[in-house]
């Protein structure tokens, strides 16, 4: 089976910007879909779940087109769908089958919807039961009580309120009140049972005042949409980041370290999940939130003082907690790996919608934490776990993801406890954060950075640090000399900030072992030129193509490790780098350096000239506006001008070792 090995990771810092709520995407399609007027849809979450919501509304005829990155440009029907016969395929999207459902039951047209196996195993009685009671025609086409389902012509009557249970999905009462005002008639809605996920609703009504319908609700228990409304589009509507997705960051930097930050949501959020945080502050974890971040630190040691707050806490546990969980029951599922971080026995309670998810998730979690050495105990909506009795979670566990997204992103933050951990089937994130372990990747992953003026030698220590650790390697110097390059293959000139730092954002840049492409073509030696040298320098100095270069560099922090040569990679790109070093020699000892290079790949050269130039580079770099190159005042110092290239690289590792030993 397709896996993915997770090394040993001590510590988890960083920034991530979260791709968006799937909650809010589907709902959002579903509404412009059915709204008058043309919806941009902003920010859209890319997955599997998306997709096929997206597919299913252009097979119903709703003309969407792509309105740039992540955007979508939505041609609402103005009411019902208007194509009236369609076989839909919807995977194990239940955030596109409830609400179709509904929403194809009120089109007075001939449907069938399906899904994957999982999708048939999921209930959804309590909907068709709904809908049947206002004259739906919804029948089962196997299990009764489950999908797939046919969905006929009907007359519809809605003179009596809907009677609906809320305690198996909070999605049967989303999906009814999102379609009902399809009807244009006074609608009321009355539970029958205590309504499970609130926050779930609050994010469908929240969005269905965007597009222009009111639901008056008598608290939890009766929901009245009122005659004559119908959906309206708002122009265009951002969908914010995915609250659940949060969690994983969140948790990694509770239990290790941090800071990790997450942006995309924070106190202006409309998902309840970002309730999460508080479940996290509740077990000691320091959070800060934002109106667009939250930010996630591990908890101030109370045994070991610390010198200062910043560095207290690092590698303190958790609180041991009993927490009802029902409002957040997806982020839910972080807090049961998280307890293996607690300092006692954790309690999840409420939590019997997870046996309705992907898989039994109740099941799920206990079966793969037992794996990692917790000891768990289950019940029918509550899990308790407790932490290994050693404290030491068991090595190289391979853990099975049910085809379950949270399963496998839940269990990464394992190797954060000092163990290797293998995700089996790791693909199956795809339902909801396609590119999540790359991510986690880049706040968790170990980064050794190198900066230093040019001929130091940063770049052949650099390559050898990350050589003998097996980490991968950046040089950063070449991105800047590829813009430049390309600059000038362009004819744009290099006091041209604008038109420089456009062509750095579209840089088409390959490092194949020792080869650097442009565009497809080697350009190893080019960029290599001194010409290039001094209008690398140049570029470098304009703060735009800065900006436009960080998350690319940024985005090769991978697992194992990362070593990063440059100017600013302690400094600006990975403040939160393992090891920062600063590595110099004196100016003549660089220019002897450079020399006996360039001598040695045959191209003349003169000792005066090449001090005189790097003179010159020494002071542009260290003298510009933005991340001008300097020592931090975290950095080690390492003065190569009596070191040979062993030594210096003897040196580097020597801190490396110590910095991961001070994580153990
Ligand atoms: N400690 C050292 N002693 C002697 N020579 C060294 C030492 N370190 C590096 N060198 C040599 O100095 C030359 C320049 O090194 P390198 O290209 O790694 O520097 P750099 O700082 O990365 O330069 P740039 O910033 O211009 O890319 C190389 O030929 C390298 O072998
Ligand atoms: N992080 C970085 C890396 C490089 N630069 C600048 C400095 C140099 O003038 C130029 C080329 O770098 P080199 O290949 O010599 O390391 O790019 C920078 O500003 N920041």
């Amino acid at each position: 089976m397709n896996h993915l090995d997770i090394p040993v990771l001590h510590r988890a810092a960083g920034t991530v910007r979260l791709p968006g709520s799937k909650s809010i995407s589907n709902r959002v399609l579903l509404l412009a879909a059915l709204a008058q007027g043309e919806t941009v849809v902003a920010d859209l979450l890319d997955s599997d779940d998306t997709r096929v919501m997206l597919a299913a509304l252009r097979q119903l005829g709703i003309g969407i087109e792509s309105a740039g990155a992540d955007s979508y440009r939505v041609k609402g029907a103005a009411g019902p769908f208007p194509i009236k016969q369609a076989e839909l395929f919807l995977g194990n999207a239940g955030t596109a089958f409830r609400p179709l459902t509904a929403a194809l039951a009120l089109s007075a047209g001939h449907y069938q919807l399906s899904g994957v196996a999982r999708m048939h195993e999921r209930p959804i009685r309590d909907l068709v039961d709904g809908l049947t009671q206002i004259g739906a025609e919804v029948r089962y086409l196997g299990n009764a009580g489950f999908p797939p389902l046919q969905v006929l012509p009907a007359q519809i009557n809605l003179s009596a309120p809907i009677q609906v249970r809320g305690d198996v999905s909070s999605q049967f009462l989303t999906a009814l009140l999102m379609a009902l005002p399809l009807m244009g008639q006074t609608a009321v809605i009355e539970m029958t049972t205590e309504l499970i996920s609130k926050p779930y609703i609050e994010i469908t009504l929240n969005l269905m005042a965007r597009f222009g319908v009111k639901v008056e609700r008598e608290g939890w228990s009766r929901f009245t949409i009122a005659a004559g409304q119908r959906y309206v589009s708002p122009g265009t509507i951002h969908v914010e980041g995915d609250a659940s997705s949060a969690s994983y960051f969140l948790a990694a930097g509770a239990i290790a370290g941090g800071p990790v930050r997450v942006e995309g949501v924070g106190r202006n959020s409309i998902q309840g999940d970002v309730a999460f945080a508080d479940a996290l502050a509740s077990l000691g974890a320091r959070i800060g939130m934002g109106d667009n971040w939250i930010e996630a630190r591990g908890p101030l040691s109370a045994l070991i003082p610390s010198p200062s707050p910043a560095d207290a806490g690092e590698g303190s546990k958790l609180r041991a907690f009993d927490l009802d969980l029902n409002h957040i029951p997806d982020a839910a599922m972080t807090l049961a790996v998280a307890a293996l971080f607690a300092d006692g026995p954790c309690t999840l309670r409420n939590i019997a919608s997870w046996r309705v998810k992907e898989t039994d998730r109740i099941v799920a979690m206990a079966t793969e934490l037992r794996k990692v050495g917790a000891i768990v105990e289950e019940g029918d909506d509550w899990l308790k776990v407790s932490p290994p009795y050693t404290s030491h979670l068991t090595p190289h566990a391979s853990i099975a993801t049910y085809d379950d997204h949270r399963m496998a992103m839940c269990f990464s933050l394992v190797a954060l406890g000092g163990v290797p951990v293998r995700i089996l089937d790791p693909n199956c994130v795809a339902k909801t954060f396609p590119d999540y372990f790359d991510r986690f990747a880049e706040i968790t992953a170990p980064v050794i950075a190198i900066d230093g003026p040019s001929a130091s030698g940063k770049g052949t220590v650099a390559q050898r640090v990350a050589n003998a650790l097996g980490y991968g390697y950046l040089d950063s110097g070449s991105l800047y000399r590829l813009v430049a390059l390309a600059g000038q293959q362009a004819g744009v000139g290099y006091d041209d900030e604008a038109g420089i730092a456009a062509i750095a954002a579209a840089l088409s840049a390959e490092f194949r072992g020792d080869q650097v492409l442009l565009s497809g073509n080697d350009v190893t030696e080019a960029i290599r030129s001194e010409e290039m040298s001094a209008a690398s320098s140049k570029v470098a100095a304009l703060p735009a193509v800065r900006a436009a270069l960080i998350e690319r560099q940024r985005a090769y922090r991978r697992w194992p490790g990362l070593v990063a040569d440059g100017r600013d990679m302690g400094s600006v790109v990975f403040p939160q780098a393992e090891v920062k070093i600063f590595l110099t020699a004196s100016v003549e000892a660089r220019a002897e350096r450079r020399y006996k290079q360039l001598i040695a790949k045959g191209v003349a050269a003169n000792i005066r000239p090449l001090l005189q130039d790097l003179r010159e580079r020494d002071e542009r770099d260290a003298s510009r506006s933005v991340a001008p190159l300097r020592k931090g005042e975290d950095a080690h110092l390492l003065d190569t001008t009596e070191l040979s290239i062993e030594q210096a690289v003897d040196a580097v590792l020597g801190w490396a070792r110590d910095a991961v030993d001070g994580k153990r």
